[in-house]
């Protein structure tokens, strides 16, 4: 049964917590975890939680990679992205505690006696363990490439047969439908749907829960939520920096595998879909698939939000790659990428819902890297008030920014204050570190990891969710991978900028509208205007 959160504003059912929580006896082993998603996640993330004290009793943590490094090295290197701005004495201690709860131990991913020599080390470390069984959490911060043989050898070697097991596995799911649905039933033959957690770090993201709050819990948004006030959307993904010692991996991926499919697509579902029945784990992701029946005549229309999506059209994508400027390197001048490759390193992509509420609507996903700033937002742009009394104003925008500095600010027009009378467009700013200034934000991987070691499948990708989301994308994706004929040039833009050149006609011939230029944030001085 759902727990309740009292606050004093109302009562949230919390999340359903479908297994037990992980309270003591528990180890978490790390594969990969010489990477950069271990350094820059994950072990972070696993510091979190042991200062917040929202780590088992006793935890311990093992990593497992293929690279050789003594205890000194890997604490070094799981350490680094964990922030300390401020040479805080008492954060800088706990960094050397939790470094005591951690060891490292190399292996391959593709043989038994390495996982028969891993199995005997979290043995050793379990002897001191009391009663009851044991956890493990098997975290595969790897490529996909390896998911399967990790998997297959972890449930082989590793798996307790006193205890629970759980394993958290990385986007991308596979490279396209077929490879998916590959994956998923090699994983299926060693996992059991309840023991796997599929993640998706954006669903750990504040202002991604908080859509949910926001749309279902305010009458005035839960109204406007449609094709008869939107006029567009655009969910967009900005990274200031390239793909620099990953282009090995990107290149085999490039950003709509890396970003679009998975991450924006997750927020783009839950943007989009029906009133869920309760936040209950199963509601929740049954609802981004189907469409609830709230009215008995609607009864035939029962389809999935993400089905209701056909597969994108070529003409709906606009690709790019970026190159040195600035004294930056190019995408090509990384040595781990070849020197002809056209993977796109920015990608834009318009996706039709082919249903009531949001018939005629685009849904721009745009994502790239090596841009401008760091910035990830959902843009719901209004559509032109009657005209008549109002000639050429703003249009309403409301805007999710989620990540920097989590805000939802809407931009509305008003009377020009003093004398005049017309309408200049301004802004209602809720901006999180203003309005709520003493709450920590946990990060994505913080709040995930703890579902899992909750036992919490919510905020988890569900294996029927993936087949209609690589649906959506595969046809696009076998056109850049060059399957059905020469593969697409994506236009160059230079490190730094705003994308290709061709972005500002791709989005504005979708019915997207600048705002008046009298528009100026975060301060108007209207004797300018
Ligand atoms: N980096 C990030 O910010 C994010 C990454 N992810 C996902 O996490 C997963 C891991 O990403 P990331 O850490 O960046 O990747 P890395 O390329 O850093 O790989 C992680 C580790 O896996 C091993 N490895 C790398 N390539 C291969 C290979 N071809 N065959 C076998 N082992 C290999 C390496 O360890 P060793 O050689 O020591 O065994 C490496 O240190 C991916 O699925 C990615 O999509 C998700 C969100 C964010
Ligand atoms: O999954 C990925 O996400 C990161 C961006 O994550 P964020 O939480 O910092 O927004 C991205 O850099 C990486 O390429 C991708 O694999």
């Amino acid at each position: 049964m759902a727990s309740m959160t009292r606050t004093r504003s109302g009562t949230i059912p919390s999340m359903e917590t479908s297994g037990h929580q992980f309270r003591d006896n528990t180890l978490i082993v790390v594969f990969g975890a010489s990477g950069d998603l271990a350094k820059k996640k994950t072990y972070p993330a696993l510091f979190g939680l042991y200062r917040n004290g929202y780590l088992p009793k006793d935890v311990h943590i093992v990593g497992y990679a293929r690279t050789k490094m003594d205890q000194e090295e890997y604490h070094k290197r799981t350490t680094s992205y964990i922030k300390n701005p401020n040479d805080d004495p008492e954060v800088a201690a706990q960094i050397e505690e939790f470094k005591k709860l951690s060891s490292y131990i190399s292996g391959n991913y593709d043989d038994s006696p390495s996982f028969q020599n891993l199995a005997r080390h979290m043995e050793a470390i379990e002897k001191s363990y009391q009663g009851r069984g044991v956890n493990r959490l098997f975290y595969l911060a790897l490529p996909p490439s390896v998911f399967v043989p990790v998997s297959k050898y972890v449930k082989e070697c590793c798996y307790a047969t006193n205890g629970t097991n759980r394993i958290i596995v990385e986007k991308p799911f596979g490279k396209d439908l077929q490879s998916c649905r590959d994956l998923l039933s090699s994983l299926k033959q060693s996992w059991k749907e309840d023991e796997t957690y599929r993640i998706d770090h954006y669903l750990g993201k504040e202002m991604v829960k908080n859509l949910l709050v926001l749309r279902f819990a305010n009458v005035a948004m839960g109204a406007a939520w449609d094709k008869h006030s939107i006029s567009n959307v655009q969910i967009s993904f900005k990274e200031p920096f390239g793909t620099e010692g990953r282009g090995g991996y990107f290149d085999e991926f490039g950003i709509i595998r890396d970003i679009l499919q998975n991450h924006l697509l997750q927020v783009l579902s839950i943007l989009t879909m029906e009133r869920p029945v309760s936040f209950a784990s199963e509601d929740i992701r049954d609802e981004k698939q189907y469409l609830s029946c709230s009215h008995a005549s609607f009864r035939s229309s029962q389809v999935k939000v993400l089905r209701a999506i056909p597969p994108i059209k070529r003409e709906d994508v606009l690709l790019g790659q970026y190159v040195g400027a600035n004294g930056k390197p190019g995408y090509l001048d990384d040595d781990t990428v070849p020197k002809d490759s056209v993977c796109p390193t920015f990608a834009a992509t318009t996706l039709w819902i082919n249903n009531e509420r949001w018939e005629g609507v685009p849904f721009i996903l745009k994502a790239g890297k090596a841009l401008n700033e760091a910035k990830v937002e959902i843009r719901m742009q209004f559509k032109d008030v009657t005209q008549g009394i109002f000639k050429d104003i703003s249009r309403n925008e409301l805007v999710i920014r989620i990540q920097p500095s989590e805000a939802v600010y809407l931009k509305l027009n008003t009377k020009t204050p003093g004398y005049a009378f017309r309408a200049i467009p301004t802004e209602m700013d809720l901006t999180y570190k203003r309005r709520f200034t003493d709450t920590k934000i946990p990060e994505a991987y913080e709040a995930l990891i703890l579902d899992a070691i909750k036992g919490d499948h919510s905020n988890f990708v569900r294996d029927d969710e993936l087949d209609v989301a690589w649906k959506i994308f595969t046809p696009i994706l076998h056109w850049i991978d060059g399957k059905e004929g020469p593969r697409p040039k994506p236009s160059p833009y230079p490190y730094g900028s705003r994308g290709p050149k061709e972005l500002d006609s791709f989005i504005e011939k979708l019915g997207y509208k600048r705002a008046a230029e009298e528009y100026s944030w975060p301060t108007t001085n209207v004797s300018n205007l």
